[in-house]
């Protein structure tokens, strides 16, 4: 029994009582997890459970495989045949062998966001709906509830007596559901919903599945919604032997129709539960975890816990803030690299997906390797890459894969067929792919497509107009979302992605922003050879030695020795939005994500925040997260750091009387100001290009040197600017560049 006997009394208790329901109700790093492997071995080996009876539902694939492995750990044999996967795929293997009952043919096709878009639209358009009052992404998303709470088409009609939209709705969802059932399809949520349904209509089927699964084991159990619940009720119907575990304060699903009642609620579902809790945290040390008790106990109405740890103190928690987000990342970056563990051990975390662009930026000037989780590097994001290619194309109009790239986005009418006769005709002539364009009229076959193609090559030479006419390159790309309908294309695909893409472009902007306040000359070619720069990732090894980044959201359920909390500032994080609402609950399932993100160190805690962020191309004051404010001073320490990467500070200076807004002026905390007056507040402002001008060159003109990217060259000239070193070398194939020095990382060979 040596496995068990790594087990404290109580998990113990979880691990042996295998017959019944039992809800493990412990707050984080307490061993749920481990309580549910080790159950599931339990069974194996002791009481002879053939594996093919268990199933084991995670919240995400990631977790599921690391069930599976920890179990392959356990047990070595049989744990191929256990279910263990999330809530969709469980319901997926379901139904492609039993949909047939509910009259689909059992190769449904599922549709991603994107098709069910589509569909959308079509349906939108048929029923003659104005787009503007019934959005697509709307009635999608009041589709979605309706499924999470199990809700038909009927019942929404029922409930809708009286509200003329949502009987409208109603009538949508009606059309959206004989469109999938015609197309023999099936959205997310309805894999869920029709499984629910098929038990429901077919006690035959349900039967199969109660008798194959006797032992049922669901993890975080607090982000179950009502149709995940019902799933589980009804599978577990016959024999009862339900295990679930979860964390009432780590409930943070609630948008995706998560229901906290479920967890709170199970032993009035499941008459004669047993409930273990669990109180010892093994992951975490003392400092860690009082931090992280000491930020939950502000939520009302939480079923109150104690825990503890045995590891000791640790060393404190530790809160920077800095001037700026990119010094803010840079800090966080340099940490690291200080702090001197593999990469592995550290993960950086953050509330929103578009402040991964600095840290990933940071990361790259350092050479540290990272993998961004959920997300796609910010350089490879479609939108970013469209719309660099468009400046691409107004800068010079040579790279003939960046104006191949946009000459048909947004859609012009430019088919692959006249793009393959331009480029044709272009090395026939010896000239560029966008020259050629510009003689759209000459070349040889391109009919109607010419007229179109000369409507391009004018909307880039009014770009190169406005540019030369002093817009700034905002305002040029701007203008290119405008003008050539390619905000309106991204519109159209739905207000998530939409919202999303546009996040990226404004982060996008802000760089351009900051890079023309830095330099006395900004040129858009300089721009984009900085970007160059730093879009370059292809040099990242591939091990698994890296750094992780990702959302708050997505660290759910992991632990790292060292975690960085980053952006804790108010209006980020606690999100503004939730701010602003009139409902306490919101505020309340962002303090349970802060809850979630502390509890992920095991070893050190470093919170970060920058009192400058710019938000769509304007600068934020913010005060620090009312989640810092609620740290007991004891628990947590103010470093100080150098003058030039953040000032240090202590608490008593985050008083609302030295900072540019006061209590009464705004309720959020985040004051907008315009870029001028944010630059005369901070002599440091808009260094987001720029790391540290060194105090000498260790090369001088006529020196070899080699760049990461360009290779070896000679230095034709280094001129001594104000803020950098500006220097111009001649590489041996990239040709003649001028960066600054302390970008360029030149090293003399
Ligand atoms: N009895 C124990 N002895 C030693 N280590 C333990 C014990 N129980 C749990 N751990 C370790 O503590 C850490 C946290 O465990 P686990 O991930 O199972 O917690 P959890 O309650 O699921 O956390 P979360 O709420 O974040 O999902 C893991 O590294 C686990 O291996
Ligand atoms: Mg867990």
């Amino acid at each position: 029994m040596a496995v068990y006997d790594t087990l404290n009394d109580r998990q113990k208790e979880a691990v042996f009582c295998t017959e019944g329901p039992l809800l493990v109700l412990a707050g984080a790093g307490s061993g749920k997890t481990r309580v549910l492997t080790h159950r599931i071995a339990y069974l194996i080996e002791e009481k002879d459970v053939n594996p093919w009876n268990i199933m084991a539902i995670t919240f995400t694939n990631k977790a599921a495989g690391e069930m599976r492995d920890r179990v392959d750990n356990l047990v070595g044999f049989g744990s191929e045949s256990i279910w263990v996967s999330t809530f969709h795929s469980s319901c997926v293997r379901i139904l492609r062998r039993f949909i047939d009952h509910l009259g689909y043919n059992t190769n449904f096709s599922i549709y991603d966001t994107d098709d069910q878009k589509t569909l959308m639209r079509q349906i939108l358009k048929k029923l003659e709906l104005d787009p503007k009052t019934f959005r697509d992404r709307a009635m999608l998303s009041a589709i979605s509830s309706a499924k999470n709470e199990l809700m038909s088409p009927e019942e929404f009609r029922v409930n809708a007596e009286g509200d003329w939209r949502a009987k409208k709705i109603a009538e949508v969802y009606q059309n959206y559901q004989e469109e999938l059932k015609k197309n023999n399809a099936l959205d997310f949520d309805d894999l869920i919903f029709k499984t629910v349904d098929l038990f429901r209509t077919n006690a035959d089927v349900l039967e199969y599945y109660q008798e194959r699964f006797k032992y049922i084991m669901v993890d975080e159990y607090q982000d179950t919604n009502t149709a995940q619940f019902r799933l589980i009720e009804l599978l577990a119907g016959k024999y009862k032997n339900l295990c679930v575990v979860g964390d009432d304060d780590q409930s943070i699903y609630k948008f995706r129709g998560a229901n906290i009642s479920n967890i709170l609620d199970f032993e009035s579902a499941f008459p004669g539960a047993k409930v273990i809790k669990l109180e010892q945290n093994y992951r975490s040390t003392s400092h860690i975890l009082d931090t992280a008790n000491a930020v939950i106990r502000n939520n009302q109405g939480r079923k109150d816990k104690t825990l503890w740890t045995a590891n000791g103190e640790g060393v404190p928690v530790v809160f920077h803030q800095y001037e700026q987000a990119y010094e803010e990342a840079d800090g966080i970056v340099r940490d690291i690299l200080k702090d001197g563990r593999d990469y592995q051990n550290y993960a950086v975390l953050y509330r929103t997906n578009a402040q991964s662009r600095l840290l990933e930026e940071k990361c790259i000037e350092h050479n540290v390797p990272y993998r961004l989780v959920g997300g796609v590097n910010f350089y490879q994001r479609k939108e970013i890459k469209d719309v660099l290619s468009y400046l691409k194309t107004i800068a010079n109009g040579q790279d003939d894969l960046a104006v191949q790239r946009i000459i048909n986005v947004p859609k012009r009418g430019i088919g692959a067929a006249s793009i393959g006769k331009i480029t044709a005709w272009a090395s026939e002539q010896g000239m560029s792919f966008y020259d050629a364009c510009a003689r759209a009229a000459a070349v040889p076959g391109l009919g109607k497509a010419a007229g179109k193609v000369a409507v391009f090559t004018g909307q880039i030479e009014d770009f190169r107009d406005a540019l030369n006419g002093g817009a700034t390159i905002r305002e040029v790309i701007e203008q290119i979302l405008a003008d050539t309908g390619y905000k309106d294309e991204l519109e159209a695909e739905g207000e998530i992605e939409f919202q999303t893409r546009m996040e990226n472009i404004e982060e996008l902007m802000n760089k351009a922003v900051s890079y023309s306040e830095e330099v006395e000359h900004p040129s858009l070619d300089e721009f984009l050879e900085q970007v160059a720069l730093v879009a370059d990732v292809d040099r990242m090894d591939d091990s698994e030695n890296r750094v992780t980044l990702m959302t708050l959201h997505s660290a759910k359920g992991l632990e790292f020795p060292v975690v960085y909390l980053s952006g804790l500032e108010d209006g980020l994080f606690p999100s503004r939005m939730s701010i602003m609402s009139d409902d306490r609950t919101e505020i309340e399932e962002e303090r349970r994500l802060c809850y979630v993100g502390i509890t992920r160190a095991k070893e050190r805690l470093v919170i970060t925040a920058s009192r400058m962020r710019m938000i769509n191309g304007e600068t934020h004051y913010s005060k620090v997260s009312r989640f810092v404010d609620e740290i007991p001073e004891e628990l947590i320490q103010m470093e100080k750091l150098g003058p030039r990467v953040g000032r240090s500070v202590n608490r008593d200076e985050f008083d609302d009387d030295t900072l540019p807004w006061n209590k009464n002026q705004s309720r959020l905390g985040v004051s907008k100001f315009g870029m001028k007056s944010a630059n005369m507040a901070s002599p440091g402002f808009g260094k987001a290009f720029t790391v540290q001008k060194p105090a000498s060159l260790d090369y001088g003109v006529g020196d070899r040197v080699r760049h990461v990217k360009f290779g070896e060259g000679t230095v034709l000239s280094v001129k001594d600017g104000a803020k950098d070193f500006e220097v111009s070398v001649n590489f041996d194939t990239a040709g003649v560049k001028k960066m600054f020095a302390s970008f360029a990382k030149l090293q003399k060979v």
